[in-house]
């Protein structure tokens, strides 16, 4: 472990962030592990640098992996350092975002086990997370009507589908409710959600969506469902089934999220996974606070996310 370089140099356009389960990705070699601090503090955990054999190529990609909750799962939903997270990964290079998440499950379809590679979210939290890079001098407007990234979102349905038949039930669409935690919901508030349409429950989709967005990274989420939450006539959620759920289908989520990776390492998916399309957002939603109202703190950090994007 200790020889293992602590700094990276080539840029790193595609991160894994994983979830309750999913800490670590064993089957890549390891080239370095980076901590990095921003204006927004440290990230949960230090970020690895995988190498991944392109399959086209055989070149070697780079892969970023982040552990949402740190090494040992210390940060509650509430407490993980989302800012920081997402701006480090920006500061490597990454454009493209994989994350893992395990839910509860609001419909009878969606069984646990089953994956769902959403496309819409319900925003449940509190309003007790930091949720902008754009504050204190500095306003920022980012349309968030798909809080997904469609395109990336196309490229990980096909992957999910071709390992249908192995293991793998995968559902194309599903609105994530993301509520604040770290309790589960009351059956009231669960049966509401049902009603609302919600597909899927998590604690974790919002704000890294959000900042992802304003970050110009490509972000698409994965989950896997692991209870019923507590609306079904099955065992109301719990911590013990989340984890045993996660456990007994962590091959294959592993399996999933490593075809992602080999479809997204081709070199024709190259201006998709350095998310071109966003390139330059931020500059113009974030160029609405007029110079003489920008505070120098602001600009400070936002200068640190975006080099040379505001003056
Ligand atoms: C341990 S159950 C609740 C926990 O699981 C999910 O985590 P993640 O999204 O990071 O996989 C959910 O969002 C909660 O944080
Ligand atoms: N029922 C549930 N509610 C919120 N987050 C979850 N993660 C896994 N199961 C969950």
């Amino acid at each position: 472990m200790a020889d293992v370089p602590s700094t990276y140099t080539d840029p790193v356009r595609i991160a894994v962030i994983g979830g309750t389960g999913l800490q670590s990705l064993p089957h890549f070699t390891l080239a370095a592990r980076l901590n990095v601090a921003t204006p927004w503090g440290h990230t949960s955990s230090p970020i690895s640098i995988l190498h991944h054999p392109a399959p086209d190529t055989g070149k070697p990609i780079p892969i970023a992996f982040l552990s949402r909750h740190g090494l040992h799962h210390e940060y509650a939903p509430h407490e993980v350092p989302a800012r920081a997270n997402i701006a480090a990964l920006r500061s490597i290079g990454v454009r493209s975002i994989i994350a893992f998440s395990a839910v509860g499950s609001l419909q009878e379809e969606v069984k646990p086990r089953d994956f769902v590679v959403p496309d819409q979210v319900i925003d449940r939290t509190k309003g007790i997370r930091p949720f902008t890079f754009y504050e204190g001098g500095m306003v920022g407007h980012f349309g968030f009507g798909d809080p997904f990234d469609e395109r990336l979102a196309t490229i990980v349905r096909r992957c999910g589908h071709s390992l249908e038949g192995e293991g793998v039930v995968l559902h194309d669409k599903g609105t994530i409710i993301c509520m604040e935690g770290p309790q589960f919901s009351t059956r009231a508030e669960s049966n509401l959600y049902r009603s609302w349409g919600g597909t899927v429950i998590n604690m974790s989709a919002l704000p890294e969506a959000k900042l992802a967005r304003e970050a110009e990274i490509s972000y698409q989420m994965i989950c896997m469902a692991t209870d019923y939450d507590c609306w079904h006539t099955t065992e109301d959620v719990n911590v013990e089934m989340v984890m045993g759920h996660m456990k007994a289908n962590s091959e294959n989520a592993r399996r999933f999220v490593g075809a992602v990776l080999d479809e997204l390492s081709k070199e024709e998916h190259s201006d998709q996974v350095q998310a071109k399309h966003y390139e330059g957002q931020a500059k113009f939603a974030g160029s609405i606070t007029a110079p003489a109202g920008r505070t120098k703190d602001a600009l400070d950090k936002l200068n640190w996310l975006f080099p040379g994007y505001y003056e």
